[in-house]
């Protein structure tokens, strides 16, 4: 599953009638990891946003391997993995992972999930949600993960789990954009610094 390159010139975005940077470029290709930094209300997360195309930039191109990124390509192409992590209080983590995909097993194993499948999401500890959000990020199988903030909650050995993910991700020949203050512990980031 090579990853489709990733590129953005000029980027632009408003949001809330502010613009919350201009100028930005970016480029991500297969294997590669991009991490996002700087201060809250830098616009990391705004950046994510517009990279799942939920937010159309005010200004500037975005393509992927060449073609322009409209919202349904990126749909196609992209798991996103926001603040919330969306995990529904009344399935099972089994069946919130597998309705996004295959792989159910593996992501539930690459996560230290296979105990709680049959466990509703209402029962969940915050970092068992953010692990099953996490899960359904793996077992959707698209080429480009973007995560916001996803070690927020994770103990140790479950940060470790998400390196470990996110490297078999890059082993693959997909992509990763992480929004953190936090350290990964991935090797060889690309570090994309905004609000600097
Ligand atoms: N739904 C929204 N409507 C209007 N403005 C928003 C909205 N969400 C965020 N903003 C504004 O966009 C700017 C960038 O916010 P964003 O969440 O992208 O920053 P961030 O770098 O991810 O911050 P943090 O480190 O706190 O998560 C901020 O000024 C924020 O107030």
């Amino acid at each position: 599953m090579p990853a489709p390159r990733l590129i953005g010139r000029d980027l632009a975005c408003r949001r809330g009638g502010r613009l919350v940077f201009r100028d930005l470029g970016l480029e991500l290709g297969p294997g590669e990891a991009l991490v996002l930094t700087g201060p809250n209300g830098a616009g990391k997360s705004s950046l994510l946003r517009l990279l799942a195309g939920l937010t159309p930039p005010e200004a500037g191109t975005l393509t992927l391997d060449g073609a322009p990124a409209d919202r349904e390509l990126l749909a196609q192409t992209v798991a996103l993995l926001g603040h919330e992590t969306a995990i529904k209080s009344v399935l099972t983590v089994g069946e919130q992972i597998g309705r996004t995909g295959c792989g159910v097993d593996a992501a539930l194993h690459a996560f230290d999930l296979l105990n709680l499948r049959d466990t509703p999401g209402r029962l969940l500890s915050a970092g068992q949600k953010r692990r099953a959000a996490l899960a359904r990020v793996l077992a959707s199988n698209r080429a480009i993960w973007l995560l916001d903030e996803p070690t927020l909650g994770l103990d140790a050995s479950s940060q470790a789990l998400l390196a470990n993910a996110i490297e078999g991700q890059r082993a693959r020949g997909g992509s990763v954009v992480v929004a953190t203050h936090a350290e990964l512990g991935v090797a060889n980031p690309r570090e994309l610094k905004l609000g600097a």
